[in-house]
Protein backbone atom coordinates (compact mmCIF):
# COMPACT_ATOMS: atom_id res chain seq x y z
CA UNK A 1 0.00 0.00 0.00
CA UNK A 2 0.96 3.83 -0.57
CA UNK A 3 2.26 5.47 2.27
CA UNK A 4 0.83 9.02 0.43
CA UNK A 5 -2.44 10.27 1.65
CA UNK A 6 -3.85 13.78 1.79
CA UNK A 7 -4.88 12.74 5.58
CA UNK A 8 -2.43 12.13 8.93
CA UNK A 9 -3.32 8.04 8.73
CA UNK A 10 -3.25 8.76 12.78
CA UNK A 11 -6.05 11.22 12.21
CA UNK A 12 -8.33 8.86 10.07
CA UNK A 13 -11.01 7.32 12.48
CA UNK A 14 -12.17 3.48 10.79
CA UNK A 15 -15.18 2.04 12.76
CA UNK A 16 -15.59 -2.09 12.31
CA UNK A 17 -19.16 -3.29 13.53
CA UNK A 18 -20.90 -6.87 13.81
CA UNK A 19 -17.92 -8.90 14.26
CA UNK A 20 -16.57 -8.46 10.95
CA UNK A 21 -13.23 -10.73 11.35
CA UNK A 22 -10.65 -9.52 13.43
CA UNK A 23 -8.07 -9.25 10.58
CA UNK A 24 -9.61 -6.30 9.32
CA UNK A 25 -8.33 -4.40 11.99
CA UNK A 26 -4.89 -6.08 11.79
CA UNK A 27 -4.94 -5.04 8.18
CA UNK A 28 -5.88 -1.07 8.90
CA UNK A 29 -3.39 -1.07 11.87
CA UNK A 30 -0.49 -2.57 9.65
CA UNK A 31 -0.76 0.16 7.18
CA UNK A 32 -0.77 2.58 9.77
CA UNK A 33 -4.15 2.87 10.85
CA UNK A 34 -4.17 3.48 14.66
CA UNK A 35 -7.61 4.41 15.05
CA UNK A 36 -9.73 1.62 14.09
CA UNK A 37 -12.51 1.25 16.81
CA UNK A 38 -14.21 -2.56 16.62
CA UNK A 39 -17.52 -3.62 18.13
CA UNK A 40 -18.84 -7.30 18.07
CA UNK A 41 -22.42 -5.91 17.36
CA UNK A 42 -24.44 -4.18 15.58
CA UNK A 43 -25.48 -0.43 16.64
CA UNK A 44 -28.91 0.59 17.40
CA UNK A 45 -29.51 3.79 15.05
CA UNK A 46 -29.59 6.02 17.66
CA UNK A 47 -26.46 4.89 18.35
CA UNK A 48 -25.21 5.02 15.22
CA UNK A 49 -26.45 8.50 14.76
CA UNK A 50 -24.74 9.37 17.41
CA UNK A 51 -21.43 7.71 16.31
CA UNK A 52 -20.87 7.87 12.79
CA UNK A 53 -20.44 11.89 12.81
CA UNK A 54 -16.54 11.31 14.01
CA UNK A 55 -15.19 7.97 11.21
CA UNK A 56 -14.14 8.30 7.87
CA UNK A 57 -14.54 4.49 7.55
CA UNK A 58 -17.24 2.48 8.11
CA UNK A 59 -17.44 -1.70 8.00
CA UNK A 60 -20.62 -3.40 8.07
CA UNK A 61 -22.37 -6.83 7.48
CA UNK A 62 -26.12 -6.99 6.45
CA UNK A 63 -27.63 -5.73 9.48
CA UNK A 64 -26.59 -2.37 9.93
CA UNK A 65 -28.66 -0.48 8.05
CA UNK A 66 -26.67 2.69 6.48
CA UNK A 67 -30.04 4.98 5.14
CA UNK A 68 -29.92 8.56 4.42
CA UNK A 69 -30.78 9.64 7.88
CA UNK A 70 -27.74 8.30 9.22
CA UNK A 71 -25.28 9.19 6.51
CA UNK A 72 -26.69 12.85 6.06
CA UNK A 73 -25.23 12.40 10.15
CA UNK A 74 -22.03 10.93 8.27
CA UNK A 75 -19.88 14.35 7.96
CA UNK A 76 -16.70 12.65 7.59
CA UNK A 77 -17.59 9.93 5.70
CA UNK A 78 -15.27 8.65 2.96
CA UNK A 79 -15.74 5.23 2.26
CA UNK A 80 -18.44 2.53 3.31
CA UNK A 81 -17.01 -1.35 3.19
CA UNK A 82 -20.00 -4.12 3.62
CA UNK A 83 -18.13 -6.92 4.62
CA UNK A 84 -20.50 -9.58 3.23
CA UNK A 85 -22.38 -9.31 -0.50
CA UNK A 86 -25.31 -7.87 -0.17
CA UNK A 87 -25.76 -3.97 -0.34
CA UNK A 88 -29.16 -3.33 0.17
CA UNK A 89 -28.81 -2.65 3.75
CA UNK A 90 -27.20 0.69 2.90
CA UNK A 91 -28.99 3.46 0.86
CA UNK A 92 -26.49 3.17 -2.34
CA UNK A 93 -27.89 6.46 -3.89
CA UNK A 94 -27.48 8.85 -0.54
CA UNK A 95 -24.10 7.33 -0.23
CA UNK A 96 -23.40 8.33 -4.13
CA UNK A 97 -24.97 11.71 -3.61
CA UNK A 98 -22.50 12.62 -0.98
CA UNK A 99 -19.39 11.14 -2.88
CA UNK A 100 -18.91 7.90 -0.69
CA UNK A 101 -17.70 4.62 -2.07
CA UNK A 102 -19.51 1.55 -1.10
CA UNK A 103 -17.69 -1.61 -0.83
CA UNK A 104 -18.20 -5.08 -0.93
CA UNK A 105 -16.96 -8.57 -1.11
CA UNK A 106 -18.76 -10.32 -4.27
CA UNK A 107 -17.11 -13.48 -4.47
CA UNK A 108 -15.92 -14.49 -1.34
CA UNK A 109 -18.30 -16.40 0.75
CA UNK A 110 -20.38 -17.45 -2.19
CA UNK A 111 -18.91 -21.39 -1.76
CA UNK A 112 -19.70 -21.19 1.96
CA UNK A 113 -23.39 -20.86 0.91
CA UNK A 114 -23.48 -23.29 -2.17
CA UNK A 115 -21.94 -25.75 0.38
CA UNK A 116 -24.64 -25.20 3.06
CA UNK A 117 -27.59 -25.52 0.24
CA UNK A 118 -26.10 -28.79 -1.02
CA UNK A 119 -26.25 -30.08 2.75
CA UNK A 120 -29.02 -28.97 3.29
CA UNK A 121 -31.00 -30.38 0.25
CA UNK A 122 -29.70 -33.65 1.01
CA UNK A 123 -30.70 -33.54 4.45
CA UNK A 124 -34.32 -32.58 3.29
CA UNK A 125 -34.65 -34.91 0.49
CA UNK A 126 -34.55 -37.47 3.51
CA UNK A 127 -36.51 -36.26 5.64
CA UNK A 128 -33.73 -35.28 8.06
CA UNK A 129 -35.24 -32.39 9.99
CA UNK A 130 -38.08 -33.72 11.04
CA UNK A 131 -36.76 -37.24 11.88
CA UNK A 132 -33.66 -35.44 14.15
CA UNK A 133 -36.16 -33.41 15.75
CA UNK A 134 -38.57 -36.38 17.02
CA UNK A 135 -35.30 -38.27 18.14
CA UNK A 136 -34.75 -35.47 20.41
CA UNK A 137 -38.02 -36.24 21.78
CA UNK A 138 -37.32 -39.48 22.03
CA UNK A 139 -39.50 -40.74 19.18
CA UNK A 140 -38.63 -43.13 16.45
CA UNK A 141 -38.77 -42.53 12.95
CA UNK A 142 -37.46 -45.32 11.11
CA UNK A 143 -39.19 -45.18 7.40
CA UNK A 144 -38.53 -44.71 4.06
CA UNK A 145 -41.31 -43.01 3.16
CA UNK A 146 -40.76 -39.85 1.84
CA UNK A 147 -37.17 -40.43 1.99
CA UNK A 148 -35.38 -39.89 -1.22
CA UNK A 149 -31.84 -39.90 -2.75
CA UNK A 150 -30.81 -36.70 -4.52
CA UNK A 151 -29.60 -38.51 -7.61
CA UNK A 152 -31.87 -38.20 -10.55
CA UNK A 153 -33.72 -35.23 -9.07
CA UNK A 154 -34.26 -31.73 -10.10
CA UNK A 155 -32.70 -28.95 -8.84
CA UNK A 156 -34.09 -25.37 -9.60
CA UNK A 157 -32.29 -22.59 -9.46
CA UNK A 158 -33.66 -18.90 -9.27
CA UNK A 159 -30.79 -16.27 -9.85
CA UNK A 160 -27.79 -17.99 -11.65
CA UNK A 161 -25.04 -16.07 -10.31
CA UNK A 162 -21.62 -16.47 -8.10
CA UNK A 163 -24.13 -18.75 -5.60
CA UNK A 164 -26.44 -20.08 -8.29
CA UNK A 165 -23.53 -21.62 -10.46
CA UNK A 166 -21.91 -22.90 -8.03
CA UNK A 167 -24.50 -25.05 -6.45
CA UNK A 168 -25.67 -26.26 -9.92
CA UNK A 169 -22.35 -27.63 -10.11
CA UNK A 170 -22.05 -29.34 -6.85
CA UNK A 171 -25.67 -30.57 -7.22
CA UNK A 172 -24.24 -31.79 -10.47
CA UNK A 173 -21.81 -33.79 -8.84
CA UNK A 174 -24.06 -35.58 -7.07
CA UNK A 175 -26.51 -36.35 -10.24
CA UNK A 176 -28.89 -33.62 -9.67
CA UNK A 177 -30.67 -32.78 -12.93
CA UNK A 178 -30.05 -28.76 -12.64
CA UNK A 179 -32.80 -26.42 -14.04
CA UNK A 180 -32.17 -22.36 -13.32
CA UNK A 181 -34.03 -19.22 -14.03
CA UNK A 182 -32.50 -16.11 -14.27
CA UNK A 183 -33.37 -12.44 -15.88
CA UNK A 184 -30.38 -12.21 -17.71
CA UNK A 185 -28.73 -14.98 -20.29
CA UNK A 186 -26.87 -16.76 -18.72
CA UNK A 187 -23.36 -19.09 -19.69
CA UNK A 188 -25.00 -22.23 -18.78
CA UNK A 189 -21.98 -24.58 -16.40
CA UNK A 190 -22.07 -28.12 -16.99
CA UNK A 191 -25.39 -29.87 -18.11
CA UNK A 192 -27.44 -27.13 -16.57
CA UNK A 193 -30.70 -25.84 -18.74
CA UNK A 194 -32.19 -22.31 -18.63
CA UNK A 195 -35.43 -22.10 -18.90
CA UNK A 196 -37.47 -18.89 -19.46
CA UNK A 197 -40.72 -19.14 -17.40
CA UNK A 198 -40.70 -19.17 -13.74
CA UNK A 199 -43.61 -21.08 -13.27
CA UNK A 200 -42.07 -24.10 -15.78
CA UNK A 201 -39.07 -23.59 -13.01
CA UNK A 202 -41.32 -24.35 -10.03
CA UNK A 203 -43.78 -27.07 -11.45
CA UNK A 204 -41.12 -29.64 -12.08
CA UNK A 205 -38.61 -28.89 -9.37
CA UNK A 206 -37.98 -31.23 -6.77
CA UNK A 207 -36.42 -29.10 -5.07
CA UNK A 208 -36.11 -25.03 -5.43
CA UNK A 209 -33.56 -22.83 -4.13
CA UNK A 210 -33.53 -19.21 -4.47
CA UNK A 211 -29.91 -16.90 -4.89
CA UNK A 212 -31.22 -13.49 -6.18
CA UNK A 213 -30.26 -10.39 -4.95
CA UNK A 214 -32.62 -8.14 -3.11
CA UNK A 215 -34.60 -5.90 -5.46
CA UNK A 216 -37.84 -4.55 -6.00
CA UNK A 217 -38.22 -7.56 -8.13
CA UNK A 218 -37.31 -10.30 -6.20
CA UNK A 219 -39.23 -8.65 -3.35
CA UNK A 220 -42.33 -11.18 -2.44
CA UNK A 221 -41.24 -13.10 -5.45
CA UNK A 222 -41.79 -16.28 -3.93
CA UNK A 223 -45.75 -15.71 -2.74
CA UNK A 224 -48.88 -17.74 -2.23
CA UNK A 225 -49.84 -18.42 -6.55
CA UNK A 226 -45.74 -19.28 -6.83
CA UNK A 227 -45.36 -21.61 -3.98
CA UNK A 228 -48.66 -23.37 -5.06
CA UNK A 229 -46.77 -23.50 -8.70
CA UNK A 230 -44.20 -25.82 -7.24
CA UNK A 231 -44.21 -29.60 -7.43
CA UNK A 232 -46.02 -31.16 -4.58
CA UNK A 233 -43.70 -32.83 -1.78
CA UNK A 234 -40.90 -30.47 -3.61
CA UNK A 235 -38.61 -28.08 -0.89
CA UNK A 236 -38.07 -24.75 -0.82
CA UNK A 237 -34.58 -23.42 0.45
CA UNK A 238 -33.94 -19.85 0.91
CA UNK A 239 -30.26 -18.65 1.75
CA UNK A 240 -30.88 -15.04 -0.69
CA UNK A 241 -32.31 -12.34 1.22
CA UNK A 242 -35.68 -12.53 3.78
CA UNK A 243 -37.74 -10.41 1.33
CA UNK A 244 -37.79 -12.80 -1.09
CA UNK A 245 -40.17 -15.50 0.14
CA UNK A 246 -43.79 -14.51 1.76
CA UNK A 247 -43.08 -16.69 5.15
CA UNK A 248 -46.69 -16.99 5.76
CA UNK A 249 -47.83 -18.26 2.79
CA UNK A 250 -44.68 -20.86 2.98
CA UNK A 251 -45.83 -21.95 6.47
CA UNK A 252 -49.75 -22.40 4.65
CA UNK A 253 -47.88 -24.52 2.11
CA UNK A 254 -46.36 -26.77 5.07
CA UNK A 255 -49.50 -26.78 6.86
CA UNK A 256 -51.22 -28.27 4.18
CA UNK A 257 -48.47 -30.83 3.63
CA UNK A 258 -47.97 -29.24 -0.24
CA UNK A 259 -44.51 -28.82 0.23
CA UNK A 260 -42.35 -31.44 1.96
CA UNK A 261 -40.04 -29.33 3.94
CA UNK A 262 -37.54 -25.53 3.59
CA UNK A 263 -34.49 -24.59 4.62
CA UNK A 264 -34.56 -20.60 5.21
CA UNK A 265 -31.70 -18.52 6.72
CA UNK A 266 -32.66 -14.90 5.82
CA UNK A 267 -36.35 -13.59 7.35
CA UNK A 268 -38.23 -10.28 6.63
CA UNK A 269 -37.34 -9.31 10.10
CA UNK A 270 -34.34 -10.83 11.88
CA UNK A 271 -32.60 -10.55 15.47
CA UNK A 272 -30.74 -7.43 15.78
CA UNK A 273 -28.60 -9.72 18.11
CA UNK A 274 -28.20 -12.82 19.15
CA UNK A 275 -29.41 -11.74 23.18
CA UNK A 276 -32.85 -11.29 20.38
CA UNK A 277 -35.47 -13.70 20.51
CA UNK A 278 -35.70 -15.18 17.18
CA UNK A 279 -39.74 -14.99 16.06
CA UNK A 280 -40.87 -17.11 12.86
CA UNK A 281 -44.58 -19.66 12.31
CA UNK A 282 -41.56 -22.00 10.79
CA UNK A 283 -40.68 -22.61 14.17
CA UNK A 284 -43.63 -24.69 14.53
CA UNK A 285 -42.24 -27.31 11.61
CA UNK A 286 -39.76 -29.82 12.14
CA UNK A 287 -39.26 -30.10 8.46
CA UNK A 288 -37.78 -26.60 8.13
CA UNK A 289 -34.22 -26.27 8.95
CA UNK A 290 -34.06 -22.72 10.49
CA UNK A 291 -30.25 -21.16 10.27
CA UNK A 292 -29.49 -17.64 11.54
CA UNK A 293 -28.57 -15.96 8.73
CA UNK A 294 -25.21 -17.78 8.77
CA UNK A 295 -25.12 -18.82 4.62
CA UNK A 296 -21.56 -17.13 3.89
CA UNK A 297 -20.28 -17.21 8.00
CA UNK A 298 -17.71 -19.65 7.90
CA UNK A 299 -13.89 -18.89 9.33
CA UNK A 300 -13.17 -19.42 5.78
CA UNK A 301 -14.78 -16.78 3.74
CA UNK A 302 -15.15 -14.33 6.56
CA UNK A 303 -10.82 -13.90 6.70
CA UNK A 304 -11.47 -13.69 2.92
CA UNK A 305 -13.87 -10.90 3.05
CA UNK A 306 -12.02 -8.96 5.98
CA UNK A 307 -9.12 -8.63 3.65
CA UNK A 308 -10.74 -8.03 0.21
CA UNK A 309 -12.55 -5.36 1.98
CA UNK A 310 -9.83 -4.01 4.13
CA UNK A 311 -7.83 -3.72 1.25
CA UNK A 312 -10.17 -2.14 -1.16
CA UNK A 313 -10.76 0.61 1.81
CA UNK A 314 -7.48 1.54 2.39
CA UNK A 315 -6.83 1.28 -1.06
CA UNK A 316 -9.36 4.07 -2.04
CA UNK A 317 -8.13 5.87 1.19
CA UNK A 318 -4.32 6.07 0.21
CA UNK A 319 -4.86 5.69 -3.86
CA UNK A 320 -8.37 6.78 -4.67
CA UNK A 321 -8.93 3.18 -6.90
CA UNK A 322 -12.73 2.62 -6.73
CA UNK A 323 -12.39 -0.61 -8.29
CA UNK A 324 -15.63 -2.65 -7.63
CA UNK A 325 -17.30 0.01 -5.96
CA UNK A 326 -21.06 -0.79 -6.21
CA UNK A 327 -22.13 2.66 -6.41
CA UNK A 328 -19.28 4.64 -7.89
CA UNK A 329 -17.70 5.25 -11.04
CA UNK A 330 -14.94 2.88 -11.14
CA UNK A 331 -11.29 3.67 -11.75
CA UNK A 332 -7.80 1.78 -11.44
CA UNK A 333 -4.72 3.79 -10.52
CA UNK A 334 -1.28 3.20 -10.67
CA UNK A 335 0.47 4.10 -7.49
CA UNK A 336 1.06 7.82 -7.51
CA UNK A 337 5.10 8.11 -6.00
CA UNK A 338 6.46 11.37 -6.62
CA UNK A 339 3.74 13.05 -7.60
CA UNK A 340 0.96 14.73 -5.98
CA UNK A 341 -3.00 13.17 -7.01
CA UNK A 342 -5.97 15.29 -6.38
CA UNK A 343 -9.51 13.84 -6.42
CA UNK A 344 -12.47 15.37 -7.57
CA UNK A 345 -15.86 13.78 -6.86
CA UNK A 346 -18.44 16.31 -8.87
CA UNK A 347 -22.27 15.92 -10.17
CA UNK A 348 -21.75 14.82 -13.98
CA UNK A 349 -22.69 17.97 -16.29
CA UNK A 350 -20.24 19.02 -18.79
CA UNK A 351 -17.63 21.15 -18.57
CA UNK A 352 -16.15 20.22 -15.10
CA UNK A 353 -12.90 18.37 -16.81
CA UNK A 354 -12.25 21.88 -18.67
CA UNK A 355 -12.47 23.92 -15.65
CA UNK A 356 -10.24 21.30 -13.19
CA UNK A 357 -7.63 21.83 -15.78
CA UNK A 358 -7.85 25.21 -16.63
CA UNK A 359 -7.20 25.99 -12.92
CA UNK A 360 -4.40 23.87 -12.93
CA UNK A 361 -2.82 26.32 -16.06
CA UNK A 362 -3.76 28.77 -14.23
CA UNK A 363 -1.80 27.80 -11.11
CA UNK A 364 1.37 26.59 -13.41
CA UNK A 365 0.22 22.51 -12.72
CA UNK A 366 1.66 20.22 -14.93
CA UNK A 367 -0.34 17.44 -15.48
CA UNK A 368 1.32 13.99 -15.60
CA UNK A 369 -1.84 11.43 -15.94
CA UNK A 370 -5.32 12.19 -15.83
CA UNK A 371 -8.29 9.96 -15.35
CA UNK A 372 -12.08 10.49 -15.60
CA UNK A 373 -14.73 8.10 -15.46
CA UNK A 374 -18.31 8.54 -14.80
CA UNK A 375 -21.62 6.77 -13.47
CA UNK A 376 -25.06 8.31 -13.99
CA UNK A 377 -25.09 11.16 -11.75
CA UNK A 378 -21.84 11.15 -10.29
CA UNK A 379 -18.24 12.09 -12.07
CA UNK A 380 -14.87 11.21 -10.70
CA UNK A 381 -11.53 12.73 -11.84
CA UNK A 382 -8.31 11.83 -10.67
CA UNK A 383 -5.39 14.15 -11.78
CA UNK A 384 -1.50 13.24 -10.89
CA UNK A 385 0.39 16.35 -11.04
CA UNK A 386 4.23 16.70 -11.27
CA UNK A 387 4.70 20.24 -9.70
CA UNK A 388 3.27 23.64 -8.63
CA UNK A 389 0.74 24.04 -5.28
CA UNK A 390 -1.60 21.22 -5.07
CA UNK A 391 -3.35 22.55 -1.99
CA UNK A 392 -3.98 25.84 -3.88
CA UNK A 393 -5.73 24.00 -7.05
CA UNK A 394 -7.53 22.41 -4.91
CA UNK A 395 -9.35 24.98 -2.92
CA UNK A 396 -10.43 26.34 -6.42
CA UNK A 397 -11.59 22.94 -7.35
CA UNK A 398 -13.49 22.60 -4.20
CA UNK A 399 -15.53 25.93 -5.75
CA UNK A 400 -16.35 24.31 -9.29
CA UNK A 401 -20.02 24.30 -9.41
CA UNK A 402 -21.50 20.15 -9.03
CA UNK A 403 -18.36 19.95 -6.56
CA UNK A 404 -19.19 17.19 -3.99
CA UNK A 405 -15.72 16.71 -2.34
CA UNK A 406 -12.31 16.98 -3.31
CA UNK A 407 -9.12 15.57 -1.65
CA UNK A 408 -5.31 15.31 -2.18
CA UNK A 409 -2.96 12.44 -1.74
CA UNK A 410 0.56 13.44 -1.51
N1 LIG B 1 -27.38 -16.12 3.40
C1 LIG B 1 -26.23 -15.51 3.35
O1 LIG B 1 -25.48 -15.45 4.31
C2 LIG B 1 -25.82 -14.89 2.07
C3 LIG B 1 -26.76 -14.39 1.20
N2 LIG B 1 -26.38 -13.84 0.01
C4 LIG B 1 -27.44 -13.35 -0.89
O2 LIG B 1 -27.38 -14.10 -2.09
C5 LIG B 1 -27.59 -13.21 -3.17
C6 LIG B 1 -27.02 -13.81 -4.44
O3 LIG B 1 -25.61 -13.84 -4.35
P1 LIG B 1 -24.69 -14.05 -5.66
O4 LIG B 1 -25.03 -15.32 -6.32
O5 LIG B 1 -23.31 -13.85 -5.25
O6 LIG B 1 -25.20 -12.83 -6.54
P2 LIG B 1 -25.00 -12.61 -8.11
O7 LIG B 1 -25.24 -11.17 -8.33
O8 LIG B 1 -23.75 -13.22 -8.57
O9 LIG B 1 -26.22 -13.43 -8.75
C7 LIG B 1 -27.56 -13.03 -8.65
C8 LIG B 1 -28.28 -13.54 -9.88
O10 LIG B 1 -29.68 -13.27 -9.71
C9 LIG B 1 -30.16 -12.84 -10.99
N3 LIG B 1 -31.41 -12.10 -10.78
C10 LIG B 1 -31.55 -10.82 -10.39
N4 LIG B 1 -32.87 -10.51 -10.32
C11 LIG B 1 -33.54 -11.61 -10.68
C12 LIG B 1 -34.92 -11.93 -10.82
N5 LIG B 1 -35.86 -11.02 -10.57
N6 LIG B 1 -35.27 -13.16 -11.22
C13 LIG B 1 -34.30 -14.10 -11.51
N7 LIG B 1 -32.98 -13.85 -11.41
C14 LIG B 1 -32.60 -12.65 -11.00
C15 LIG B 1 -29.02 -12.02 -11.56
O11 LIG B 1 -29.16 -11.86 -12.96
C16 LIG B 1 -27.83 -12.86 -11.16
O12 LIG B 1 -27.51 -13.83 -12.13
C17 LIG B 1 -26.92 -11.91 -2.71
O13 LIG B 1 -27.46 -10.79 -3.37
C18 LIG B 1 -27.23 -11.88 -1.24
O14 LIG B 1 -28.43 -11.17 -1.02
C19 LIG B 1 -25.07 -13.80 -0.36
C20 LIG B 1 -24.10 -14.27 0.47
C21 LIG B 1 -24.38 -14.79 1.78
O1 LIG C 1 -22.46 -12.39 6.87
C1 LIG C 1 -23.32 -11.53 6.87
O2 LIG C 1 -23.51 -10.74 7.78
C2 LIG C 1 -24.26 -11.38 5.68
C3 LIG C 1 -23.97 -12.33 4.58
C4 LIG C 1 -24.84 -11.98 3.44
O3 LIG C 1 -26.03 -12.11 3.51
C5 LIG C 1 -24.23 -11.40 2.24
O4 LIG C 1 -23.02 -11.54 2.04
O5 LIG C 1 -24.98 -10.80 1.46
Amino acid sequence: MSAHTSFNKQDLKVLLLEGVHPVAEDIFRQDGYENVTYHKTALSESELLEAINDYHFIGIRSRTQLSDKVLSSAKKLVGVGCFCIGTNQVDLVAAQNRGIPVFNAPYSNTRSVAELVLGEMIMLLRGIPAKNAAAHRGEWLKTAALSNEARGKTLGIIGYGHIGTQLGILAEGIGMKVRFFDIENKLTLGNAEQVTELNELLAHSDVVSLHVPETEQTKGMMGQSQIAQMKPNSILINASRGTVVDIDALANALENKHLAGAAIDVFPTEPKSNSEEFQSPLRAFDNVILTPHIGGSTQEAQENIAIEVADKLIKYSNNGSTMSAVNFPQVSLPEHDKRHRILHIHKNRPGVLMQINQILSDNDVNISGQYLQTQGELGYVVTDIEQGSSQTALEKMRDIEGTIRARVLY
